[in-house]
């Protein structure tokens, strides 16, 4: 229940976002800095899922993919998922704090308040929510780049944060493909591109070859020692993305997991380099 409740995988997966932050960093790895900054992001990021279950969960029980969630089906009340909410915060909050410092914290405490008092409200009024909550994904690796010492305006991190908010896109549209009825039926105004004649998604292709031409500017201005690495393991994305109905499993499970994909061969660059 509390797997639903906190999203573990959604959780884990902006912990590894955070984790690509702190090794785009060039300085040798600390590894229980790491290992908190990991834990401390994915418990804020499963803080935020709880709070906004609380907050959806009119909407949840409205929809086939959320109905089964602990609110809707009064296995959890309000207040008690509001309270693991909390709870999670508070640990996650402290973990970055005593780990990392204030900036980290103070990071992921803004990220949460975009994703709960900007994008879940905007959800319910505009399709443009999906722009605006793409920036809460960006917050995962700003935190893991200042916890290793990095400035917020840097252009190595923007450019990562630039790749995953990218990247949040066509995995939304990815997710929401079949459900795009049941978001209407709940009331959601949701962005779709358009899909032609043959299945195929143009805007969502520009999107994907937009993320991997960002990506790929990792190596390309030497912000990562892994190009050899980021490169063999994204080159080949764009063709498996235009064959996008032949490659449908395999593009699919790439673009799930693309933040891990790209922490992988950042740690491969640094592993190479020694630094880890
Ligand atoms: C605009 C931003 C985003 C939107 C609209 C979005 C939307 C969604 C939705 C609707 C789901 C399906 C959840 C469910 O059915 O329970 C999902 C799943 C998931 N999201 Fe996102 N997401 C966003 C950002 C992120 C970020 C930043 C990450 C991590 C870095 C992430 C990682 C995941 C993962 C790993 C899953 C799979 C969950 C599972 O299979 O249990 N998403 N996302
Ligand atoms: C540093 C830090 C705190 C990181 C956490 C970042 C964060 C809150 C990521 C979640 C991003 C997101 C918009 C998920 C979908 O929510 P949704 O409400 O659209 O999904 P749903 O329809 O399944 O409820």
């Amino acid at each position: 229940m509390l797997a639903r409740l906190f999203r573990l995988r959604l959780s884990l997966m902006n912990g590894f976002a955070a984790a690509a932050g702190y090794l785009l960093f060039p300085s040798p790895v600390q590894r229980p800095t790491l290992l908190a900054l990991f834990l401390g992001v994915a418990l804020m990021a499963a803080a935020g899922s709880a709070l906004n279950q609380v907050l959806e969960r009119d909407l949840d029980a409205l929809m086939r993919r959320t109905c089964d969630r602990p609110l809707p089906t009064k296995k959890l009340s309000p207040a008690a998922a509001a309270l693991a909410g909390l709870a999670a915060l508070a640990a996650g909050a402290s973990l970055l704090f005593i780990a990392a410092g204030a900036v980290p914290a103070a990071v992921a405490l803004v990220t949460l308040i975009w994703y709960l008092a900007l994008y879940t409200p905007l959800k319910r009024v505009s399709s443009l929510a999906l722009l605006v909550g793409g920036v809460c994904g960006c917050g995962a690796p700003l935190v893991g780049w200042s916890a290793a010492g990095g400035g917020l305006g840097d252009f190595r991190i923007v450019l990562l944060a630039g790749v995953i908010y990218l990247w949040q896109v066509p995995h939304f549209w990815q997710l929401q493909r079949k459900e795009a009825d049941d978001y209407r039926r709940a009331g959601f105004h949701v962005f779709t591109p358009a899909v032609g004649k043959k299945g195929s998604a143009p805007l969502g292709r520009l999107w994907i070859i937009s993320m991997i031409t960002a990506t790929l500017m990792l190596p390309v201005f030497g912000v990562v020692q892994a190009a050899p690495i980021l490169c063999a393991l994204l080159l080949p994305l764009p063709f498996l993305f235009l064959s996008w109905r032949r490659w449908d499993r395999v593009a699919a499970l790439v673009l799930h997991c693309y933040p891990l994909l790209v922490t992988l061969a950042i740690f491969g660059g640094k592993f190479i380099g020694g630094a880890v």
